[in-house]
């Protein structure tokens, strides 16, 4: 078979024209064979399963000798009842447990009847094969290309990854495609010599999966562009009669071919499959138990998002738990997840975190457990899942972890699927908390926190878009206490949430400023094609991305040096007070304390900038929107203490140097107190009048000044051929110092030969303010110098908060 796509390509076998007499006896010989297997074909009893091995099946020479040297021998239920009907033509919709050999059930068909209509390359494309991940069809293509290799059909893989123009240039002459929908599509309508009118047969491998919602579009389209004469093969393992999916698929009286629909239990007789309830915030601490006492095991982790996976991901490989971890999900590289699928493939004791990315038709050899780490969204998600393991006669265990407010609505959600699950009890002497260790690389990595932020987020966003309300049920998940297990200071912001979630979360720190367009999506999604297309990255998630190789950008690196060397300061002053304060920057106002303003203020120039640059990437927007308020700015400012020094120049609270009985031979507190009050008023006014009486001084030298510049002007003007210089009066003039403007009183104005002052300018004003102003100004013939960005005004507003 010739080949396109991930394996090397044979190049095409193209079949010479019988020169000799010997070629024309060859192929009437041949004519004869394929004759008989028609006819054989046609007697198949399609009622009487009497197909225990393929060499028994009216099978072509080359399929048999495939199948005999990939080791297949005897037919599993699947392909027993299968098979022969989709030989005879028929259109199927079949339905078979995870593991039970579906795919064998509609490859062997593929070649046969491709191989009974004689196609050559140039018929063109004959069978049309969906999968709707990238990885599935790889495997089915594999699958293939072992049992077609005695075949002289050219196939290829389309999945993208390659350019479309490399993948074209092939495309035209192959007889099989296996292919994911978004890919496909893209050639049908993009590939003007992609010849599909000839299509003998079409398949849908997990075709429930690609009926549903993400695909359907595409699907749609691909059917459009199909012959209606076709034949039509469906499979699953949770398989659906829908009648409106069969009309969109134009199937004709399809066979129902469900071998274990009588069966007691929906999944492999050889799974043990048990739960455990765990709360939210102990899951990670449960999971971590559980893979400390499985060393030896192959295990893969289902999570609801590919942010998670990375965050139990990294924080696991930190944790170095004494088995290779490998992490999957949609958002990943097409050579990484090929990569990290063959390493899980081919490892003895291995663990994968993944989306659901892998939950479908995967066939990973001797996956000892499935775990469920996040409860699925329904059922067939669950059979799917719990599929990765006990395949074709193995045995497998999967345990799901349940949070309490999960349990009933999850159980009984299986139940109705046929699946029985066992609730099991966690051992507590082996459950070990690594809610300390996770705060403390938290801590002290700020990319860790910041993918524990991004988990945070998208698992709640996961459980507010499931439909099912009776197993899913946001409000009684103890979101804060789940943050902080994750290793997180406080409870990111959720802008999704509104109501009681909301409220719970309100004062929550708000030191991730998270939203919900930049959340993880479930990877669930067509051959991870689609999520990335639909959802907007934001540039922390490029730059996460670029991370993950290890590549640190400048940027990142600024970012990320900046965070540490404040952890760092702080870190010297206190450890345990800063581990918050570290997280809150200014944004939650009302707890910066001193250290956080140190952070804010630092000595060096240096570094203040870098600071500021960092503050202004993090969240600058909240800090903006704080310092427009200068009333708010001048809360965080301490209140003022009376001290007293000392002989020595030591300061001292007034109070320390009292002695009590001195101070109660004086008469009672409160007179004393209202006696200091009115000494303190007195002292204040005399002092209020020497400033003022300073200030209006300054104020006449500065007229007086004026004046006599003016005159100056006037005579330089005359001199100078009439040409004017013309010196307005400064107004609101920030080279105003802000005290004398205070200082003023209202018969000072009264006297001033100034114009009336127009507001002194804010620094803090809002941004709105400046739309369509030039940042310098010429006012008076003064240059005022406005803060051009961000840094400047956060220099401005340290100066203030020093
Ligand atoms: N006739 C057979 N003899 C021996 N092994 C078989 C046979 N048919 C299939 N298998 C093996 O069984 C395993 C499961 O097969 P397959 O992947 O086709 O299952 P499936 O029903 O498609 O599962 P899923 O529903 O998870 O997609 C594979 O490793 C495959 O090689």
């Amino acid at each position: 078979m010739a080949l396109l796509g991930t394996g090397p390509s044979k190049g095409l076998k193209v079949k010479s024209k019988p020169r000799s007499e010997a070629h024309s006896l060859k192929r009437k010989r041949d004519d004869e064979d394929l004759d008989g297997l028609n006819q054989r074909v046609q007697g198949i009893n399609v009622k009487g399963n009497e197909y225990e091995t393929f060499a028994s099946m009216p099978l072509s020479q080359p399929t048999a000798s495939g199948l005999e040297a990939s080791h297949y021998k005897t037919l599993t239920d699947i392909q027993k009842q299968a098979v022969p009907h989709a030989l005879k033509g028929s259109d199927i919709l079949g339905a078979a447990k995870t593991g039970s050999g579906k795919t064998l059930a509609f490859l062997v068909p593929v070649l046969e009847n491709l191989y009974r209509r004689r196609w050559t390359e140039l018929d063109g494309l004959g069978a049309l094969i969906l999968s709707p991940t990238r990885e599935l069809a790889i495997q089915i293509f594999e699958v293939l290309r072992k049992i077609g290799r005695y075949h002289t059909f050219s196939a290829g893989l389309v999945i993208g990854g390659k350019s479309l123009k490399e993948e074209r240039e092939r495309l035209g002459r192959m007889n099989i495609l296996v292919c994911t929908p978004g890919r496909m599509l893209q050639h049908m309508d993009q590939t003007a010599a992609f010849e599909i009118d000839n299509l003998q047969m079409l398949v849908l491998d997990e075709a429930d999966r690609i009926m549903d919602m993400g695909f359907q579009r595409d699907v749609d389209a691909i059917v459009e562009h199909l012959p209606k004469e076709r034949q039509t093969l469906l499979f699953s393992a949770t398989q659906t009669k829908k009648v409106s999916d069969l009309a969109r698929l134009s199937l004709r009286d399809p066979e129902y071919v469900a071998v274990h629909e009588a069966a007691t239990s929906a999944t492999p007789s050889t799974l043990q499959q048990n739960y455990v309830v765990t709360l939210l915030p102990e899951k990670l601490d449960t999971l971590w138990s559980f893979i400390r006492s499985n060393l030896k095991s192959k295990i893969l982790v289902f999570v609801s998002s590919g942010k998670q996976v990375r965050f139990v991901y990294e924080a696991f490989r930190h944790m170095q738990p004494g088995i290779p971890l490998l992490h999957l999900h949609g958002r990943q590289k097409q050579t990484a997840r090929l990569e990290i699928t063959n390493k899980f493939s081919a490892s003895k004791n291995s663990c994968l975190f993944a989306t659901d990315v892998v939950a479908r038709g995967l066939d990973f050899p001797a996956v000892d457990w499935v775990i469920q780490l996040d409860c699925p969204e329904d059922a067939d998600t669950y059979i799917h899942r719990v599929g990765r393991t006990a395949r074709y006669e193995r045995a497998g265990r999967a345990v799901l972890f349940l949070e309490p407010s999960e349990e009933e609505g999850m159980v009984k959600r299986l139940e109705q699927r046929k699946v029985t699950v066992e609730k099991i009890n966690v051992r507590q002497n082996k459950q070990q908390s690594i809610k300390n260790q996770l705060q403390n690389m938290c801590f002290k990595n700020p990319e860790l926190k910041y993918l524990g932020q991004k988990a945070f987020v998208s698992y709640v966003r996961s459980i507010h878009i499931q439909k099912d309300k009776e197993i899913f049920k946001l409000n009684e998940l103890p979101l804060e206490e789940f943050s902080a297990s994750l290793g997180l200071p406080g409870a990111p912001k959720i802008r999704f949430l509104k109501g009681d979630n909301a409220k719970s979360l309100k004062n929550a720190s708000r030191q991730a400023v998270t939203s919900s367009e930049d959340e993880g999506e479930r990877d669930t999604v067509p051959g991870g094609e689609s999520t990335s297309k639909k959802s907007t990255r934001t540039k922390y998630d490029r730059m996460f991305e670029r991370t993950n190789q290890d590549i640190l950008t400048d940027h990142y690196s600024r970012l990320v040096n900046g965070d540490q060397a404040q952890s760092e300061n702080i870190n010297d002053a206190d450890e345990s007070n800063d581990f918050l304060t570290v997280k809150r920057r200014l944004s939650d106002a009302s707890s910066v304390d001193s250290a956080a303003e140190e952070r804010l203020l630092p000595a060096n120039p240096e570094s203040d900038k870098a600071v500021g640059k960092m503050a202004v990437n993090v969240d600058s927007k909240r800090k903006e929107k704080l310092l427009k308020s200068k009333k708010k700015l001048l809360k965080l400012k301490k209140k003022g203490q009376k001290l007293v020094f000392d002989e020595n120049g030591n300061p001292h609270q007034i109070y320390e140097l009292e002695n009590e009985d001195q101070f109660k031979q004086r008469g009672p507190a409160d007179a004393q107190k209202a006696k200091f009050l009115e000494e303190e008023q007195a002292r204040l006014q005399t002092a209020d009048l020497a400033d003022k009486q300073a200030a209006k001084a300054k104020r006449k030298e500065k007229r007086e000044k004026l004046k006599a510049r003016e005159a100056e002007g006037a005579a330089d003007a005359n001199r100078e051929d009439g040409r004017q210089a013309v010196l307005v009066p400064f107004e609101g003039d920030v080279d105003e110092d802000l005290d004398t403007l205070d200082a003023r009183d209202e018969s000072d104005v009264g006297e001033s030969p100034e114009p009336v002052k127009k507001r002194p300018r804010k620094w803090f004003e809002d941004d709105a303010d400046d739309v369509g102003k030039p940042k310098r100004k010429q006012k008076g013939g003064i240059e005022v110098q406005e803060p051009e960005t961000l840094e400047d005004l956060e220099a401005m507003a340290s100066g203030l908060l020093g």
